[in-house]
């Protein structure tokens, strides 16, 4: 017990030691150049790619693995009540029952880790699982998203209007601008305020991976983000042109490590933008359990955020209980 509790204080007087000497003295000093090697995180993701997948049976429970790491997303101009109230119905049970049942996983209850959501809609999720008896956790997006441009106040209220109403998780993005004109003080001042504003919800900050130009860029705003309070780092919005890289994850899961070692906190990681297919779910677990171990391939510490990836893991898992390929529309989808 005495040790726990030594164990917890030492912790805390890392993270404040760190923060203290983060606001002081930031990261160009903490990080000179050359920062990231290139070259080694591009062969390190070209190893992860290249890596047989399980197969059968293996291949299956990774499967289902991968589907209770999901955010269930939908980020669109035409959201409505009632495709909100589809996804987290489909979020509730996002394999058959007839196919989890023939692989005896009918009573695990099964379901995405969350539905991801514009703050507009956190109210209209959050009665639908309501009305289906679900616990499960709503994540919105806020802070201006995609972008980030809007004032701060704008973007502190967005947060937490959006924990009023009924969210749990927050995805916030940075301000891109900070951190590509360096001033990274300023970016953790921002995002601690934002960790502030999320309460108890849960914090995954978004780096927008795609727009911060060079990896150590990603490198340094992944450590900012942490020290300031982040549950979760997570890769991108969607929306950029260039949404979750295995490079880039590469960066990102290092610093979460690198956090680790020095902090003893774990930070979650969530991939997200771009990811459709039940081989890509494959790999990104295969890169979590190489890079930080099995303790971070549960949804505590790892999600993938997705809105069309689960319709192929469905089409997958499909073929591996009947040896045939359902058509995509006999599997209904959020
Ligand atoms: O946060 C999640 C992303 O917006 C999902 O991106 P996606 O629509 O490319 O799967």
């Amino acid at each position: 017990m005495l040790t726990v509790r030594w164990f917890n204080n030492y912790c805390n007087i890392c993270i404040i030691i760190l923060s203290l000497f983060l606001t002081t003295h930031f990261v160009s000093s903490l990080f000179p150049a050359p920062g990231v090697n290139t070259h080694a995180v591009l062969k390190r993701a070209q190893t992860i790619q290249g890596h047989k997948t399980p197969k059968k049976q293996w291949q299956a429970a990774w499967l289902l693995k991968a589907v209770t790491c999901i955010d269930l997303t939908t980020l669109a101009g035409d959201d409505t009540p009632s495709n909100v109230h589809r996804l987290c119905l489909k979020a509730i049970q996002p394999v058959p029952y007839h196919l989890l049942n023939k692989m005896d996983m009918h009573d695990q209850g099964v379901t995405t880790a969350a539905v991801c959501v514009y703050p507009s809609r956190v109210a209209d999720a959050v009665k639908s699982l309501k009305a289906a008896n679900s616990s499960l956790a709503v994540a919105s997006v806020a802070t201006g998203f995609p972008a980030g441009q809007t004032p701060l106040e704008t973007r502190l209220q967005e947060v937490r209007l959006a924990v009023a109403d009924g969210a749990t998780e927050i995805d916030i993005v940075i301000n891109r601008t900070l951190a590509l004109t360096g001033q990274w003080e300023a970016m953790y001042e921002e995002v601690r305020q934002f960790r502030e504003a999320c309460g108890d919800a849960h914090m995954k900050t978004i780096l927008a991976v795609g727009e911060l130009g060079t990896f150590t860029n990603v490198y340094k705003a992944s450590l900012v983000a942490m020290m300031a309070g982040s549950d979760f780092i997570k890769t991108s919005t969607g929306k950029e042109s260039v949404n979750a890289t295995y490079p880039v994850a590469i960066v990102m899961v290092r610093a979460i490590r690198d956090y680790f070692l020095c902090t003893g906190h774990k930070v979650g990681f969530k991939p997200a933008g771009g990811i459709r297919t039940a081989h890509e779910s494959l790999l990104w677990l295969t890169l979590i359990k190489e890079e930080l171990g099995n303790d971070w391939l549960c949804p505590l510490l790892f999600r993938l955020g997705a809105s069309s990836l689960l319709a192929d893991i469905e089409r997958q898992i499909y073929h591996h209980v009947t040896g045939q390929y359902a058509a995509y529309h006999e599997l209904p989808m959020a």
